[in-house]
């Protein structure tokens, strides 16, 4: 519900507000500032096909994006710099939410494009605005290598947000990358399970650890965290966090969220773009017949889950 709080009052959200302010003439917009022609094509959204599916309404109320909802999947599709814009307003609203109520953010990353997605709130008005003595910052997925390599996705996340906001480093956990990956796992919910105790993380009705907000990316073929199509891994139900060595993105070796924690969540944003992506999120907003899933249709949180595409990415769900 927090998506849906923070999100849907109206149409003319934050993130579309300049546009909304000069009510332009809305197929204008709609072909020039969120589906431009793109390699010679011209992507035109057309009516929804999905029940329940709500795109904008007429002209006159045009946004700089397009959402709809699909069951309990909220998809909104975006320029990539409002994109960044709508993500920041999302988050923002979510940590007064939770901090006020819990006295705590706890907040997952992944690795990959994700980062670059939290530019804006490194900005006013949100790195003054929000209480960042609240925030807890955890990670999905972690590929075993010292924190200072490239491959890292602390490093990664540290380099491009962390390191510019004021989050108390004692609520920054890593993993320990001197352990074996069997053991840096074993070690991280461990952690997970001593917060819980002191409530930093929230417990759900079935006694998994609830994190507020989990801010995830998708591969190209439908994989999220570290949790890739056939591994076994993606059957663990006993093991909140596990490890995998044989990654077939590398590095190999990895600790990762399994289902079961990642689907306790309150909230998942799925921040996911490029059109490299367009047929895995096809398949994930489009396809519900299959029977052969990917990782990332696994996804069936108990709280919101909400999609945040660039064009290229949705490029896909409408027709030309
Ligand atoms: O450590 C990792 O590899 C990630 O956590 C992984 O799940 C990532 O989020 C996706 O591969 C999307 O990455 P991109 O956004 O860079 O495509």
């Amino acid at each position: 519900m927090a998506f849906s709080s923070a999100f849907s009052t109206s149409y003319c959200t934050f993130q579309s507000s300049i546009v909304c302010a000069q009510k332009p003439n809305s197929q204008s917009l709609l072909k020039t500032s969120l589906f431009p022609r793109q390699n010679g094509k011209k992507l035109v959204p057309q009516t929804p096909r999905y029940k329940g599916f709500s795109p904008k309404k007429g002209a006159g109320e045009m946004k700089a994006s397009i959402k709809w909802e699909k069951g309990y999947k909220k998809v909104e599709v975006f320029s990539k710099e409002h994109l960044a814009v709508s993500l920041a307003y999302d988050v923002a609203q979510l940590s007064n939410k939770f901090a006020s109520e819990r006295g705590a953010f706890t907040v997952v990353l992944s690795g990959g494009s994700l980062v670059k997605y939290l530019k804006k709130l490194v900005e006013p008005p949100y790195i003054d605005s929000i209480d960042w003595s609240k925030w807890h910052v955890f990670w999905v997925d972690e590929r075993l290598v010292p924190k200072d390599n490239l491959d890292s996705n602390y490093k990664l996340a540290y380099d491009g947000f962390l390191s510019k906001v004021p989050i108390p480093p004692v609520n920054i956990y890593a993993i320990d990358d001197a352990l074996p990956v069997d053991g840096a796992a074993d070690v991280y919910e461990t952690t997970i399970k001593r917060l819980m105790k002191i409530n930093v993380i929230d417990t759900s009705n079935r006694g998994f650890p609830k994190l507020d907000l989990m801010l995830l990316g998708m591969g190209p073929d439908g994989h999220v965290a570290s949790l890739f199509s056939g591994h076994p891994v993606l059957k663990e139900d006993q093991k909140w966090v596990t490890f995998i060595r044989d990654s077939p993105k590398p590095p190999p070796e990895r600790i990762t969220f399994t289902f079961p924690i990642i689907n306790s969540s309150s909230n998942i944003a799925m921040v996911v773009t490029g059109e490299g992506k367009a047929n895995a999120v096809y398949t994930a907003l489009e396809n519900d017949k299959k029977t052969d899933k990917l990782p990332v249709e696994l996804i069936l949180p108990e709280g919101e889950l909400k999609w945040y595409l660039d064009v290229g990415a949705a490029s896909k769900l409408f027709k030309e």
